[in-house]
């Protein structure tokens, strides 16, 4: 387990001239906490996860994880730490589920895998509801199938920061609700740093530890997701009218009346 928080300060990104991260502070990350990261289309989530994952360049501030600083690591040393899932996933290869997750496990290591080791890639796919697929083919799978697959490969690898973009998008509402708690449970038990983009800002409410909202490549709200999710912030950030009502769970629900009006 590890106690190192991800710390971003003063990050600014730009796609050619264009500015999309705006000199971006954002509280401590802590490890073994789940946060999501909020915001309309357009809003910079992607850029931001890719720069931390280090696949986009920024053109100041810095990254830090404890005491390295990310933006200086080289890819091979930032793997070690650092995994990240994109939003569009890449196009699949002919190799089973199980293989293409011991591969993922086995990235950085140089011994042959164990029992050991094929028991928690069997264990893991059975956690995310996938033991079953083990034996299929990435490049038959459907695509919420193809997601939970590619989770499995980022879980497996045990980072000590996970950034994962809209990991639900293809899920149904069975699997969302299993794989966010499932990344509840792993980022606490092995002191992850975990930053995932949601649209659904129900399952934040439902799910997670903290919430960032960005605005126009600018943090407009971080804390927790009540902190967060207001009637002001749905208005500034999304433009729509709405209120949280309590649910019978205990957080909030997002309900939303219509849109503001234009002017
Ligand atoms: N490769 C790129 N080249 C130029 N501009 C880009 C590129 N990728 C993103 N952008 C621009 O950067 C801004 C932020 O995009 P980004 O994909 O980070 O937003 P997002 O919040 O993830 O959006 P969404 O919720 O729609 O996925 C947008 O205005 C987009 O047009």
């Amino acid at each position: 387990m590890n106690s190192d928080s991800l710390q971003v300060s003063r990050l600014e990104v730009a796609y050619g001239r264009r500015q999309v991260i705006h000199g971006l502070d954002l509280p401590p990350l802590t490890a073994g906490s789940v946060t999501a990261l909020l915001g309309p289309n357009g809003s910079g989530k992607s850029t931001l996860l890719r720069t931390l994952g280090g696949l986009t360049r920024a053109s100041a501030g810095s990254v830090r994880l404890g005491r390295v600083e990310l933006a200086q690591a080289n890819a091979a040393a930032r793997a070690q730490h650092v995994v990240y899932m994109p939003q569009a996933l890449p196009r699949p290869v002919h190799i089973s589920v199980f293989e293409s997750v011991l591969v993922a496990a086995q990235a950085q290591q140089r011994a042959r895998p164990d029992a050991q080791e094929l028991e928690r890639v069997q264990a893991l796919l059975q956690h995310l509801g996938i033991g079953q697929l083990a034996q299929h083919h990435l490049d038959e799978l459907s695509g919420g199938q193809r997601q939970l697959a590619a989770l499995a490969q980022a879980l497996v690898r045990r980072p000590r920061v996970l950034l994962l973009d809209e990991p639900l998008s293809a899920l149904d509402l069975n699997y969302q609700y299993l794989v966010m708690e499932l990344l509840r449970r792993e980022t606490r038990r092995h002191g992850l740093v975990t930053l995932v983009v949601l649209h659904d800002l129900n399952t934040a409410f439902r799910h997670v530890d903290r919430a960032l909202l960005l605005h126009r490549g600018r943090l407009l709200r971080a804390g927790s997701p009540a902190e967060v999710i207001t009637p002001a912030s749905l208005a500034q950030a999304y433009g729509v009218t709405g209120r949280i009502e309590p649910c019978s769970q205990g957080h909030g629900q997002v309900q939303i009346d219509g849109l503001l009006s234009v002017e």
